[in-house]
């Protein structure tokens, strides 16, 4: 749940934001005072008539003082028109900004990251959250300063008007500030879980549509998936509750601040009656009571909407705080093989350690495999060599080195994977290869797609590389994804590679294509790949045996075999299992 310092920590984040760009947004800011000062002018205009009207001073002449109303208004549009134009241009730049900022932040965290956080809760922030900074920027900020410079520079004339008829045209901004400090002091703003809620509902409603198939499968309707149902029912109360409580303030507020007139009358009325103050002035008091505090309703409803961008700002921040992957200066030698030690490793999810303490080495050009059982921590280790997540304690070396004193993007330079779930984009065939490797030809990627063994289907399909695939393309099989993924890798050509074998593609078709991929991939690299079908990894140069986050045993699969140890009995289960299959 967001609290108000951290409301506080994000109204100081969101200015600083604006910081690069806060010429202009002064600039916009003076345009819409000039605005909303000009609002005042046809009143004062229509106050020196009265005076004059009335023979009691007052300049000019009527005709002069009704064209001088006239232009304050055309005025006031145009200051008006520049302010808004100005702002606006401003905010987006400023949203602009942001979005970049977020991204390039999000560039350098722990890959690990990712595979934690819902994207559904990060698109919303990148998005939604974001885009509400425009109404802070483009709105508030104007309005807020215009409701405050406006009436007090009105007020400073009415001053030297009259003292007394000044002073009661305060009451109600007293009062209303007296209300609404009662408000902030006597409840917790019930806006702060509304919003908080309003965010969790996007990203349930996000998961849901996404996961439709699955939900359906199992019945699931929007009452009965829990978490969704739960998530609107939650939304809906707290909208209840803020209705409640906002209600009542809100409503004072408003009466409030429109009913300067009710204050005005009977002391302008006394006053008149004991002679003084002038008809005149009286007359003006009363209109200036209605209008006077028009601008200042903004800031009367600042509170409320700000505190629904300020919940979005200290996501925002949330996001901008996670530190960022710590960047060495060393760089690998551009040679075709690497060697990978892991040195006393042990590693944990935030308390929970999942892999103790294991050393190992992978030597040059050589293929090492992962097994053992599910939540063993094979991925885990696999995932820490291209810094998913840093090891809590002991190294990963390449070739000697560090990789946490490595150049970020030159240790990614230096790795491929292919994982299981196999990411492609909403693009051509021939862009989800070709993003492998910068600048490609269509040559390097036919070529790729061909030792992937997922050239000649591209070319059966109407439109080849052109293909588009994904939401609005065409559907591929999880092995023809994967067969895209590792021709992407193969078009990379990284030294190091890291490989997930998928459990589900396993029809013997597929697996003899992948297996025929897999030779062209992985020639003169450093391989890992986490095993789950054995037969695949029977010549891998060793095979490493994970249980519940140990490194148990680590050979060939000849001498495992011979020794009798947890590979030995995991290769007999597998197999008994094989044969109960094919029999
Ligand atoms: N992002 C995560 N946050 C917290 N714990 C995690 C995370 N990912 C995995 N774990 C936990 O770490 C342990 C090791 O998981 P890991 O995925 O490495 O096992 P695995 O051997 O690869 O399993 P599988 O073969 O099923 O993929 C498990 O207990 C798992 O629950």
């Amino acid at each position: 749940m967001k609290t108000k310092n951290n409301n506080k920590a994000g109204v100081r984040y969101l200015l600083g934001l604006a910081n690069s760009k806060k010429l202009i947004l002064a600039v916009a800011i003076g345009f819409s005072v000039l605005s909303g000062l000009c609002t005042f002018v046809p009143f004062l205009m229509i106050f020196r008539t009265i005076l004059l009207l009335f023979g009691e001073g007052g300049a000019g002449s009527a005709m002069q003082n009704g064209i001088i109303a006239i232009v304050a208004i055309v005025l006031r549009f145009v200051f008006q028109a520049i302010s808004a134009a100005m702002t606006h241009v401003n905010a987006y730049n400023i949203l602009y900004h942001v979005r970049r900022e977020l991204c390039r932040h999000l560039g350098k965290v722990n890959l690990g990251f990712f595979t934690g956080n819902s994207t559904g809760e990060i698109k919303k922030i990148m998005m939604e959250d974001v885009e509400r900074l425009e109404m802070f920027f483009a709105h508030q900020i104007p309005d807020i300063v215009v409701a405050i410079v406006v009436p007090v520079a009105v007020l400073v004339y009415l001053f030297t008007i009259n003292v007394w008829m000044s002073l009661i045209l305060l009451l109600p901004i007293v009062l209303t500030t007296l209300t609404q400090v009662i408000m902030l002091v006597t409840s917790k703003n019930p806006m702060d879980e509304f919003y908080w809620l309003a965010g969790k509902q996007s990203a349930v409603i996000l998961q849901y549509i996404n996961g439709m198939p699955v939900m359906k499968t199992y019945n699931l309707t929007a009452d009965s998936y829990r978490e969704y149902a739960d998530t609107i029912s939650s939304y809906n109360n707290a909208w209840w509750r803020a209705a409640k409580i906002l209600s009542p303030p809100s409503a004072i507020i408003t009466v409030i601040i429109e009913s300067g007139l009710f204050f005005v009358l009977p002391l302008g009325g006394y006053l008149y009656l004991t002679g003084s103050l002038a008809l005149s002035s009286y007359i003006f008091f009363a209109i200036m009571s209605i209008v006077f505090l028009s601008s200042y309703i903004n800031l009367a409803n600042f509170a409320q909407i700000f505190s629904q961008i300020s919940s979005g700002i200290v996501r925002i921040k949330e996001i901008m705080d996670i530190p960022a992957m710590g960047n060495g200066n060393k760089t690998l030698l551009p040679t075709e093989s690497h060697s990978l030690t892991y040195e006393n490793v042990s590693f944990a999810y935030d308390q929970q350690e999942v892999l103790h303490n294991f050393s190992l080495d992978l030597p040059i050009d050589s293929l090492t495999a992962f097994v053992g059982p599910s939540g063993a921590g094979k991925s885990t280790a696999a995932q820490l060599v291209p810094r998913f997540w840093d090891v809590s304690k002991g190294a990963i070396r390449i070739d000697g080195i560090d990789i946490r004193e490595l150049e970020a993007d030159n240790l990614m330079d230096n790795m491929s994977f292919v994982f299981q779930e196999a990411f492609m984009l909403n693009d051509t065939l021939y862009e989800n290869i070709a993003m492998g490797k910068h600048g490609c030809t269509r040559q390097e990627v036919e070529v790729a797609a061909k030792s992937a063994q997922i050239h000649d289907f591209i070319m059966s399909l109407p439109k080849g590389y052109d293909t588009v695939i994904g939401s609005e393309g065409v559907k591929l099989s999880g092995g023809e994804r994967q067969r895209v993924c590792i021709a992407r890798a193969i078009l990379k050509d990284a030294p190091i590679l890291i490989f997930d074998e998928a459990t589900s593609f396993t029809d013997i078709e597929n697996e003899r294509k992948i297996q025929l991929a897999l030779e062209s991939l992985l020639e003169s690299k450093t391989t890992v790949m986490i095993a789950h079908r054995l037969h695949t990894i029977v010549g891998a140069d060793q095979i490493c045996v994970f249980q519940s986050g140990n490194l148990m045993e680590c050979g060939t699969h000849h001498d495992l075999v011979a020794s009798g140890g947890a590979y030995a009995s995991m290769w007999q289960t597998y197999c008994e299992a094989m044969r109960e299959v094919a029999s």
